[in-house]
């Protein structure tokens, strides 16, 4: 594999080297849309075009398709992995490697290879490995080969590493390359095991790590956890701003005069023993108490499940909510206190997020996201449907959350019977307390089973990683497959293991790496389950992570192992985990303060973040939690993560909250949002038509205020109706609803690229990615929305199952705006693309780009410039465009810094110069003469020559 900056580097590379790319067929020109777009083939016949060869596609009469040869790119998939090869590893680098004598085996030579290839490296060395004697394992030969080939390891001998010829093959490192902790002993060992002791342990080998917690081998009783309990701690301390909660006798469930609520008494013992249980009646005091309540207690001591639950038991208490940053805690939450209530989900207990609910009359307690509570602030501003808000999870600083909060501050003064709880395990308690004046505080010591944090030691940053690896991916991510492997090798407690990276390209990476050694070291890392876990999954893929690990097979132990984004940092329990692999960092969103640039690049976490990664393993036994960064980058990170408020685009928030008559200027919130951003969000929202000039909203803005979508988005299907193209625009919106629709594409390997291709091609549209993804779902639906038709498409089933039900639900709002009625969907004519492109430049009129007028050059550094900021972008490579063709005018629904050097615009159509002027007229935006004027004057530096050009270029 060539070098590649990162992952769209590589993408890039992947496409341009296609010999599809740049071909151009003539083709039939675009036809009008039929109802149900009939799937005739005809083959095209191919022409000669330059230095490249033409493609041979096949076409599908398509509504949108006329089958632009040069469009045809695909975003990587981790779906179909298994038809590619395996990566190619230069190195397996044991960074925990250490002298667990546990870990010596043999792999059987050629006997079980026979279902796979042998690995083919000479030597695999962890950095720590010695020439332990019972520590080589032999390598099965070549004797088989099998479909997958093995990664192809060379030998990389590490700093570290003495002459070891075994794979994952830890022994005693000399202690001068770690990092001892002053309690060294047995017990700091990552790999010591108190119930099978060897002799490795008892001659005290020092650990490799930083164990942050010495006595992570013993489940604790939960009473030892508790600084309550402890002689040394004062559980009525006043020495902070906190009150310790009071811990009472866990009898006294019920106090006289409290509801007696339903629980299923088989989950009683375990919820006592919950570091939470001896709070309740404390909790429940406060509660009734105080009007806000801020409660701290450790990850998994029991805030999200138990404190919901026995608010119903507050006296004049009968509806509560809680709401969650995310989806996936909402309704795994919902799920497990209907569980340990003994009702079912949508009875008492039931939960609502965006395009998905289980709820009814009479659901008392409810989860839902924080947006979702938000919206329904807008029709019940003071929420008379509950009587007690919990905030969950507070310290995530969402800008969706900041607004929650601030929002609900205001209700306060009005409904003083009303009872708010603020919770998190890791909240910045002085700004909370400080924001909510006279609130009650409470802390809840203690974890239910210990965590063992082990940090990596500072001669990992050194470590040796195959070349290729290490410039397409950082560390972390080589790193973490090491770990895994570690894990799987030489680990002999039971349980799974998540590992949190920081994006999907990182997980899909992973996840075929990981299962191409399975493969080859399938006799002693036993069955694992790779699952991936990241936010543009479907639900129902999402799901996958609470199944039950593969059973143990020969004695083998078999585990599930999870690679997750930050999604699954928070709030959720994930059965089984034991091992948690902590990578440090997250891919942070913001946008430019100057411009409408978002960017997504991987930061360092914060201390919070990382202790609630940690969290996740110790909630139903004793945890590990390998830090991939030493002890001393952890006492560098930040205490808390920057609030999204201070860093993220603000149009949409703004737009709520005008509709509900409350100006951000004067908006109370927790952090300040900078006044840059949001004098851009006004600026874009004056030209989406959704505020006058004098800030005031209008109907267009409150028509859009209705969907619960990006502004963008809601404009263009506010304006398909001026335009005659509502079922093709809320097609696009469904589709567009998803963080990557590119990825309806599937990206395969070499071997079936050109089938890939072609398969693309009989959807793509010469305008671009809109009307092509318009065109993926009308066939999707033309034929029966089925999972082997998309296989045979290389389309990702999943994302358009997901678009579909997303479409029924945006359906509902347009019917209720009369933009729709039952009939239209299925009478309607096909709308005109030109009309379609209308309504979409309408939605992102702020969003254009033009060719660089300093760079004319067409091909594969083609450069554009976008209009209202001057930014350098370039086309990305999952866009439909040819990057070979001179497009006069683009309009993009995506842009977005993936690094430092490189701007993309993604989801990307072409349109006709004169649009701009008919849209722009029906909307607040300047005529594009102005702006190009503005452009000229920034561009004053130009020579004569170069200016001439320019007027050329662009009929000036
Ligand atoms: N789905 C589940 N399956 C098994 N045990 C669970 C499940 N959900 C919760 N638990 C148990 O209940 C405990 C408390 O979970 P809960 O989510 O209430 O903790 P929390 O204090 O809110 O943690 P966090 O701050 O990490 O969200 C967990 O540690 C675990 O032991």
């Amino acid at each position: 594999m060539a070098e590649h900056e990162n992952y769209d580097d590589f993408l890039d590379e992947f496409f341009r080297g296609s010999s599809t790319r740049t071909t151009r067929l003539s083709l039939p020109p675009s036809t009008e849309v039929p109802a149900h777009p009939s799937p005739h083939r005809s083959v095209p016949s191919s022409t000669n075009s330059s230095a490249r060869s033409p493609p041979q596609h096949t076409s599908i009469t398509s509504p949108y398709a006329s089958a632009h040869p040069s469009s045809h790119r695909s975003v990587p998939s981790s779906t179909n992995s298994s038809a590619q090869s395996p990566p190619q590893h230069s190195s397996i680098f044991s960074p925990y490697a250490s002298a667990h004598p546990s870990s010596h085996r043999s792999v059987p030579s050629s006997t079980n290879s026979s279902a796979q290839s042998p690995p083919q490296h000479s030597s695999i060395f962890s950095p720590y490995a010695s020439a332990h004697p019972s520590s080589h394992r032999s390598v099965p030969s070549s004797t088989n080969s099998s479909a997958r080939s093995p990664p192809q390891h060379t030998s990389i001998t590490s700093p570290y590493a003495s002459a070891s010829p075994s794979a994952f093959s830890p022994a005693p490192p000399s202690r001068h390359h770690y990092h001892v902790p002053p309690s060294t002993g047995p017990s700091n060992n990552p790999f010591t095991h108190s119930s099978s002791r060897s002799p490795a342990h008892d001659s005290a080998v020092p650990s490799a790590y930083t164990s942050a917690s010495p006595s992570a081998s013993t489940p604790a009783s939960t009473s030892a956890h508790h600084p309550a309990y402890s002689p040394t701690h004062n559980p009525f301390s006043n020495s902070s701003s906190y009150t310790w909660g009071n811990p009472t006798d866990s009898t006294q469930d019920y106090k006289p005069g409290r509801k007696k609520i339903r629980q299923n008494m088989s989950f009683l013992s375990k919820r006592r023993a919950l570091p939470i249980w001896p709070y309740k009646s404390e909790i429940i005091r406060r509660i009734e108490q105080s009007q806000v309540v801020i409660i701290e207690g450790e990850t998994g001591s029991g805030k999200s499940t138990q404190i919901p639950q026995w608010c119903l038991e507050v006296e004049n208490v009968s509806k509560v909510v809680c709401s969650q940053p995310r989806r996936i805690a909402a309704i795994s939450l919902a799920n497990r206190v209907a569980h340990e209530m003994g009702v079912g989900v949508g009875d008492e207990v039931g939960y609502v997020v965006r395009f998905e609910h289980k709820s009814s009359l009479t659901t008392n307690l409810k989860y839902v996201t924080d947006g979702i509570l938000v919206r329904q602030l807008m029709t019940d501003r003071s929420l008379e449907a509950y009587d007690v808000i919990i905030i969950d999870e507070v310290h995530e600083r969402r800008l969706v959350t900041d607004i929650l909060i601030g929002l609900i501050k205001q209700i306060l003064p009005y409904r003083p019977e009303l009872r708010i709880v603020i919770m998190s395990a890791t909240l910045n308690k002085n700004k909370f307390s400080d924001f909510f004046e006279n609130c009650g505080n409470l802390k809840i010591p203690g974890q239910i089973y210990p965590i063992e944090k082990i940090f990596s030691p500072a001669v990992i940053e050194r470590a040796a990683f195959g070349e290729d690896d290490q410039k397409r991916y950082e560390k972390y991510v080589i790193q973490a497959i090491n770990v895994v492997m570690e894990i799987c090798i030489m680990e002999r407690t039971q349980g799974d293991i998540l590992v949190f990276v920081t994006g999907r390209d990182e997980i899909d990476y992973i996840c075929e790496y990981l299962e191409d050694l399975c493969v080859t070291y399938k006799d002693s890392m036993g069955t694992i389950d790779i699952i991936p876990l990241y936010g543009e999954l479907p639900y129902s893929s999402q799901q996958r992570i609470f199944a039950k690990a593969p059973k143990s097979f020969q004695g083998r132990i078999s585990r599930k192992c999870i690679i997750a984004t930050n999604i699954a940092e928070t709030s959720i329990t994930i059965e089984g985990i034991v091992f948690v692999i902590d990578s440090g960092k997250v891919k942070l969103s913001s946008v430019d303060q100057k411009c409408h640039m978002k960017s997504l690049l991987p930061v360092d976490i914060s201390k919070s973040s990382a202790e609630q990664r940690a969290g996740r393993a110790g909630r139903t036994q004793p945890g590990k939690c390998y830090r991939l960064y030493s002890q001393d980058a952890y006492e560098a990170m930040a205490n808390d993560t920057i609030p999204e408020i201070m860093r993220s685009d603000l149009t949409s928030v703004i737009l709520q909250l005008k509709v509900m008559g409350i100006d951000l200027e004067t908006f109370e919130s927790i952090d300040q949002p900078n006044p840059d951003q949001r004098q851009l969000a006004l600026e874009r929202l004056i030209q989406l038509n959704a505020l006058d000039p004098y800030h005031n909203v209008t109907e267009i803005g409150r028509q859009m205020a209705r969907f619960p979508l990006d502004a963008e988005v809601s404009r263009m299907l506010v304006a398909s109706k001026d335009y005659s193209c509502q079922n093709e625009i809320l097609t696009l919106a469904a589709m567009l609803s998803g963080d990557r629709p590119g990825s309806v594409f599937v990206l395969v390997g070499k071997k079936k690229r050109e089938k890939a291709m072609e398969a693309r091609g009989q959807f793509a549209h010469p305008s671009g990615d809109h009307l092509t993804y318009i065109n993926v779902f009308n066939h999707f639906k033309a034929n029966g929305c089925r999972e082997d038709w998309c296989f045979d498409k290389f389309l990702n089933f999943k994302i358009l199952n997901e678009a579909s039900t997303i479409h029924s639900q945006l359906e509902h709002i347009m019917i209720e705006l009369n933009f729709l009625d039952h009939n239209s969907l299925r009478y309607s004519s096909p709308a005109k693309d030109s009309n379609i492109l209308k309504a979409i430049l309408t939605g992102n009129i702020s969003q254009l780009a033009q060719r660089d007028p300093l760079q004319p050059h067409v091909g594969s550094r083609q450069q554009f410039i976008t209009v209202l900021d001057n930014l350098k972008v370039t086309l990305h490579p999952s866009c439909t465009l040819s990057e070979y063709t001179q497009y006069e005018l683009l309009c993009y629904s995506s842009c977005l810094k993936t690094n430092a050097r490189k701007s993309y615009i993604s989801t990307v159509s072409s349109i006709n110069m004169e649009w701009y002027d008919e849209v722009a007229g029906t909307t607040g935006a300047p005529s594009l003469m102005k702006r190009r004027a503005e452009r000229m004057h920034l561009l004053s530096f130009m020579t004569e020559l170069e200016l001439s050009q320019l007027f050329n270029d662009f009929n000036i």
